[in-house]
């Protein structure tokens, strides 16, 4: 049975918490934390520990940590968690366009025979760019596409009056770097992608404010000496955050089973 800790009790991760209950059957989760003692009154104490203490969270032992907190939390808490020799399973991608904390990720996973690991979460194709990526990959392209009401809370609400919003308008043109910069919250997509495949710098990035649809839809081109992928996926949002999708938890639950299941497809 293996011991989880969560960081991050928001969308994903009460959504993560829930697969415990019901789901789950080889992890047990031990321990949340969450940013705010505010949060803790609202919730009712379940079978595992709530902090909004670090100390507290990371005094249990845990054989995977999983983080769905934000670039903030990755950039504070990653290290730590994985120097416990806990895997690390993480959502917030962009985080990572930061080369020096992924390179002291890798170091701090490699000196604690724990690792790194990014599932799909939003997005798919990444066991197919990843393995092609051994050979010569010519190009790799991603259209995000989200409804007007994802974009509130970005620096897209200064820019076009969302609510008027009729027919779709690219917002963001560029590499994965600026992408995932520019949207902490909403293109992490573009960070897994840039890590499977070309890097940050080559992954080019389109992103569009699109009031005629109603799921997050991630399109990705990538052509190479393999061949070519192009995929779309229309990802349903979470009511209580439409910048984030149901399939992002999903994702998460599917690699933690990974690590005790007997086999393993997919990857
Ligand atoms: N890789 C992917 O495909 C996707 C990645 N994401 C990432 O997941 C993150 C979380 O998404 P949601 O759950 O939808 O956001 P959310 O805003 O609903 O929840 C985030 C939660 O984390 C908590 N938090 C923030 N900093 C913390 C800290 N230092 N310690 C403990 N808790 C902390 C917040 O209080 C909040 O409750 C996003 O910010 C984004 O970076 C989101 C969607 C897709
Ligand atoms: O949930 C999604 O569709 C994608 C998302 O927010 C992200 O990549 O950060």
């Amino acid at each position: 049975m293996l011991n989880v800790g969560l960081i991050g009790y928001g969308a994903i991760g009460q959504d993560i918490a829930s697969y415990f209950q019901d789901y789950l059957k080889g992890a047990r989760l031990k321990g949340i934390l969450v940013r705010s003692p505010d949060k803790l009154r609202n919730l009712s104490q379940e079978e595992w520990m709530i902090t909004h203490q670090p100390d507290e969270f990371f005094a249990n032992k845990y054989d995977v940590i999983i983080e769905a907190a934000g670039h903030h939390a990755l950039e504070t808490y990653g290290v730590q968690a994985l120097s416990t020799g806990a895997h690390l399973i993480i959502v917030s991608v962009g985080a990572l366009r930061d080369g020096h904390l992924l390179q002291l990720l890798k170091e701090t996973a490699n000196s604690n025979q724990s690792k790194l690991i990014i599932p799909s979460s939003a997005i798919g194709g990444l066991d197919r760019i990843t393995a092609a990526s051994i050979g010569r990959l010519d190009s790799v392209t991603l259209t995000t596409r989200k409804p007007p009401q994802a974009w509130k809370g970005t620096f897209v609400e200064d820019k076009i009056d969302l609510a008027a919003l009729v027919e779709p308008v690219c917002v963001f043109e560029g590499n994965a770097n600026e992408s995932a910069r520019l949207f902490p919250e909403s293109v992490n997509v573009s960070a897994a992608l840039s890590l499977a495949g070309q890097g940050f710098n080559e992954t080019k990035v389109k992103v569009y404010a699109d009031p005629t649809i109603e799921k997050n839809k991630h399109e990705v081109r990538a052509v190479g000496n393999f061949g070519s992928i192009t995929l779309e996926v229309q990802n349903t949002p979470f009511p209580e955050n439409p910048k984030s999708s149901y399939i992002v938890s999903m994702s998460v639950i599917k690699a933690l089973e990974n690590l005790f299941s007997p086999i393993v497809i997919g990857i």
